[in-house]
């Protein structure tokens, strides 16, 4: 219960009154509500009581009370909402104490009872022996359903008399023992209260009101006055020699700072400025940050239950309160806090170029990230997920506040504000996000264990049209689906930075992290046995062969010629010839899907290309082992050591190399956003000096379809990629269809996937997908290149004449017998490619990928005796006469 400690009434909301509010205690001013109701808005005091009337002149009797039970109930209201921890309304006890009039107890009821304290005001000692003794008391029936908590205002010298005590004792026992207790606390009226009269009140747990007229923060206060500080600790008692008091300064968010002490002069400058003061032991008084500039704002000041600690809240400045200059004398902060202080610290110093400065710097950046992350929350399904997306939206949230310098505190504020309101809004979304949320939900579908649907449930792309697009709705659609850049890489760089530290340990940490197994060898050398092998069908084995032999078949055409020489003049012969590079690694999949085929991809071409050392990365299974087929497929293509780990742990490894794993010099193969994630980022640290093929990540694949197409092909292409994982992305782009022939279409990828053992997957992907109706094959081909897919099929009359208008695409597939399969597994292309929309400037995986091409030029004494002036001369242009040099002493034996 919210006992006050000092009542403080005056005409105005005036500095002390103002100061006071930073204690456990009831404000009572004058000021018109709504000026007080913004007072409490803009302080969000919490812990302090509201209170104006209507008429602050004297009143018929002389009072300037008289009017203070009149006030609107809308106001109460108010004041409870904008934040005030109880309103006081009064009860004038007659001289006869009969009880208040029906009107006056029915205006009172309505707000909550442990928000209102009834104030009975009297100043006759025997009207409050008539409320104690009266059987038949009002008190007993009628008090509890109006409060919690009574004060009651006395002149000071009837409070403290005998008879006086005696009363009010027999009135607290009385309330004390109703069915619903009631407190008591007293209020000693007049100014000039002695010191000793308010303590008396404290020891009985009572709490003491003075008129703020003879209060003050001035220290030592003026003759007749009273030091709020002196007031507030007038009760309180300190268990050691010197008096003071230790005080416990923590932040807004209860983030304990450190322990000091204080006295009441301390406390009385600490009120005075609104800054954190203290009473040093060795230095006197301590206004913390006057030498090192870190002050702190004064928030709030408490007493502990047995009144011989203090609380202090305070808001920094500047981190650093302990001497060691860490944010608390306990360690570091955690959490919020920590968060707000890194973004404070960001704006601080404007780091150039840093993300963070770049939201701050960028609202159209900062305003997508918000909506994009809020998204991501409503979509989070997974329990881990949800905790991560709502992290994500708190980042961008709090970098919106600080870049408009919104504290945590003001944000907190506003939190603790609308705990204390008493009316409820009725919490609808507005319109244009209701209509949005009923579009993206799918229809009621039941949720496995594992949070997927298991209800048939439509399976549905989102439709649109093209014509109805603009430009920007049109740029919405090139973007793929998810792609947390930052919170995947603030993931992976502690992991990469790990492996890269700790080696084989930090692997196999990680491994039994995410793929939890915990493994005992960390790589597998070959050749690879038969025990290995096992569980290897011959059919597989076949199928394996096949596709090798395929795949090896397209990857040697591509070889270039021994080398290439070309006479650009005569004796001037320039040629180009090849290397293989030496070390790779190879990073298969395994995940969601195991993946031998990426094994074969990826293998046949290093070793076509003549790598000496090929080292494959791949996640173990449950028990440890690496799959048979990828094993298999690792033979056939010369692999020498396979890595038993997988993720951005097995990209680490291979780029730096540990006990186990060798470095190597390239890294390639498809992986999910940790595993690319990895890879960028071991490519751009120099010390690694590894390079890699490109950027593939979720699988994606775009059809153009026209009134040709069979509707049970295009869904089944569209479903065998959004099989991949929840993150892949399916298009169709629609050449002239009619509704019926979207219909079929739509049918088939539901029925289709409906059966599919991955049903769950497609269900996350396909609402990602999309199919675009356009008019016309041009509009459709100029759509795709935009689009720049990761594997596009043209499943449309005279397919091959549309394969001239492509420019950007990983792989084309031509014809309605061109499944996209095919290319994933056997017809010899390669399957690992471009995503994201990087087919815009990269290649797939092919021959070229492991292998350098080393340039070479021979010159006969005729041919530099032709080029030499040209060379000479452009040297000069650039002023290099070293260069120039060169050709010109060679030159001049040439010519004498
Ligand atoms: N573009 C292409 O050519 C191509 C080819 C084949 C596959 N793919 C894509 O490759 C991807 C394969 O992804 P996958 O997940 O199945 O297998 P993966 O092998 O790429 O990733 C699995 C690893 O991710 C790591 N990981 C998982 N959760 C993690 C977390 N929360 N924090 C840190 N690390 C974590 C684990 O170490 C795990 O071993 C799919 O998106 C698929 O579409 C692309
Ligand atoms: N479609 C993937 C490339 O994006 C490769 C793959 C492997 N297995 C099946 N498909």
């Amino acid at each position: 219960m919210f006992i006050p400690r000092l009542v403080v009434s005056g005409p105005e909301l005036s500095p002390v009154a103002q100061s006071a509010l930073l204690l456990p205690t009831v404000v009572l001013a004058a000021a018109a509500p709504a000026s007080l109701c913004e007072f409490m808005r803009v302080h969000a005091t919490g812990g302090c009581i509201g209170r104006w009337w209507l008429e602050p002149s004297t009143d018929a009797e002389g009072s300037d009370q008289a009017a203070l039970r009149h006030w609107p109930l809308e106001t109460e209201v108010e004041l409870l909402n904008v934040g005030a921890a109880r309103v006081m309304a009064d009860i004038r006890l007659s001289a006869t104490a009969s009880p208040p009039d029906a009107e006056t107890l029915a205006g009172l009821a309505t707000t909550p009872v442990e928000r209102r304290i009834i104030r009975l005001v009297t100043k006759d000692i025997e009207e409050l022996q008539a409320v104690a003794n009266s059987s038949t008391s009002w008190v007993t029936a009628a008090l509890p359903s109006l409060t919690n908590q009574v004060l009651i205002q006395l002149p000071a010298h009837l409070a403290t008399s005998p008879a006086g005590r005696d009363t009010l004792q027999a009135l607290q026992g009385r309330l004390a023992q109703l069915p619903q207790p009631i407190a008591l606390a007293v209020q000693l009226d007049g100014a000039g209260v002695a010191l000793t009269g308010l303590q008396q009140c404290f020891a009985a747990d009572q709490s003491v009101v003075y008129a703020i007229d003879g209060l003050s923060t001035a220290w030592p206060a003026p003759p007749g006055h009273l030091n709020l500080a002196e007031a507030l600790l007038a009760g309180a008692q300190s268990d050691r020699a010197d008096r003071l008091i230790p005080t416990v300064v923590v932040n807004a968010q209860r983030v304990n700072l450190g322990l000091v002490y204080s006295s009441a002069h301390s406390l009385s400058e600490a009120l005075r400025t609104g800054t954190g003061v203290y009473q040093s032991r060795k230095r006197g008084l301590w206004y913390k940050g006057q030498t090192s500039g870190a002050t702190q704002q004064l928030l709030r000041v408490s007493v502990d239950c047995d009144a011989d600690a203090l609380e202090v809240i305070v808001a920094q400045t500047a981190p650093g309160f302990c001497h060691l200059n860490r944010s608390s004398c306990f360690g570091e902060s955690v959490g919020l806090t920590r968060l707000a202080e890194t973004l404070a610290q960001r704006k601080q110093e404007a780091v150039a170029g840093s993300y963070t400065q770049r939201l701050f710097d960028d609202p159209a950046l900062l305003r997508a990230k918000i909506m994009e992350e809020a998204e991501e929350l409503c979509d989070a399904t997974e329990p881990n997920d949800i905790a991560w997306e709502a992290a994500d939206v708190i980042y961008f949230a709090l970098a919106k506040c600080v870049a408009h310098g919104i504290s945590l505190s003001d944000v907190e504020a506003h939190i603790d504000a609308r705990a204390m309101k008493v009316t409820r809004r009725p919490g609808n979304a507005k319109r244009k996000w209701q209509a949005a949320a009923a579009q993206e939900v799918q229809p009621p579908a039941n949720v496995t264990a594992a949070g997927f649907p298991d209800t048939p449930a439509r399976i549905a792309m989102v439709h649109h049209t093209l014509a109805d697009l603009s430009v920007d709705q049109q740029r919405v659609l090139f973007q793929r689906p998810i792609i947390q850049s930052d919170s995947i890489m603030a993931t992976v760089e502690p992991i990469v930075r790990d492996v890269r530290t700790r080696g084989d340990s930090a692997l196999k940490h990680y491994t039994e992290k995410f793929d939890k197994v915990a493994v005992e060898h960390t790589v597998l050398q070959a050749p690879f046995g038969p025990d290995l092998l096992q569980g290897l069908s011959d059919s597989v084995r076949a199928a394996i062969d096949q596709a090798y032999a395929n795949i090896r078949a397209f990857h040697e055409a591509q070889l270039p010629q021994q080398v290439l020489t070309v006479e650009t003049m005569p004796g001037v012969v320039c040629s180009r010839f090849s290397r293989p590079i030496e070390r790779v690694g190879l990073y298969v999949p395994g995940g969601s899907a195991v993946l031998p085929s990426s094994a074969l991809m990826l293998g046949v071409p290093a070793q076509v290309a003549g790598c000496r050392n090929i080292v494959l990365a791949t996640p173990p299974r449950r028990d440890g082992s690496i799959v048979p087929e990828v094993l298999y497929a690792a033979q056939k293509c010369g692999v020498s050591t396979v890595v038993v780990a997988g993720g951005a742990q097995a990209v680490a490894a291979m780029a730096y190399g540990t006990e186990s794993v060798p470095k190597v010099d390239k890294i390639c193969g498809p992986g999910n956003q940790f595993v690319t994630a990895a890879k960028m980022m071991a490519q751009n640290d120099h010390s690694a000096m590894v390079a890699i093929d490109m950027p593939a990540g979720p699988s994606e694949l775009l059809v153009i379809a026209d009134k040709d197409c069979n509707p049970a092909y295009v869904a089944s292409d569209l479903l065998s990629q959004a099989e991949h994982g929840p993150d892949s992305q399916v298009v169709l782009v629609a050449v002239d269809l009619s509704p019926d022939q979207l219909q079929a279409i739509d049918d088939q990828v539901h029925a289709q996937a409906s059966r599919l053992p991955r049903v769950a997957i497609v269900r996350q992907s396909i609402p990602k997908s999309y199919c675009l109706s356009v008019a016309t094959r041009a509009e459709a081909i100029r759509f795709s290149n935009d689009y720049a897919p990761e594997h596009l099929i043209l499943h449309v009359e005279q397919p091959e004449a549309l394969v001239a208008d492509v420019t950007n695409a990983g792989s084309v597939f031509v014809g309605p017998y061109s499944p996209e399969s095919c290319g994933d597994y056997a017809s010899g292309t390669n399957h690992t490619l471009p995503t994201y929309g990087y087919a815009r400037m990269y290649s797939g995986v092919n021959t070229d990928t492991f292998l350098k091409h080393i340039t070479s030029q021979a010159l006969t004494a005729e041919g530099l005796n032709r080029i030499g002036d040209t060379v000479m001369a452009l040297a000069e242009v650039e002023e290099l006469e070293a260069h120039r040099n060169a050709v010109a002493i060679r030159l001049r034996d040439l010519r004498q």
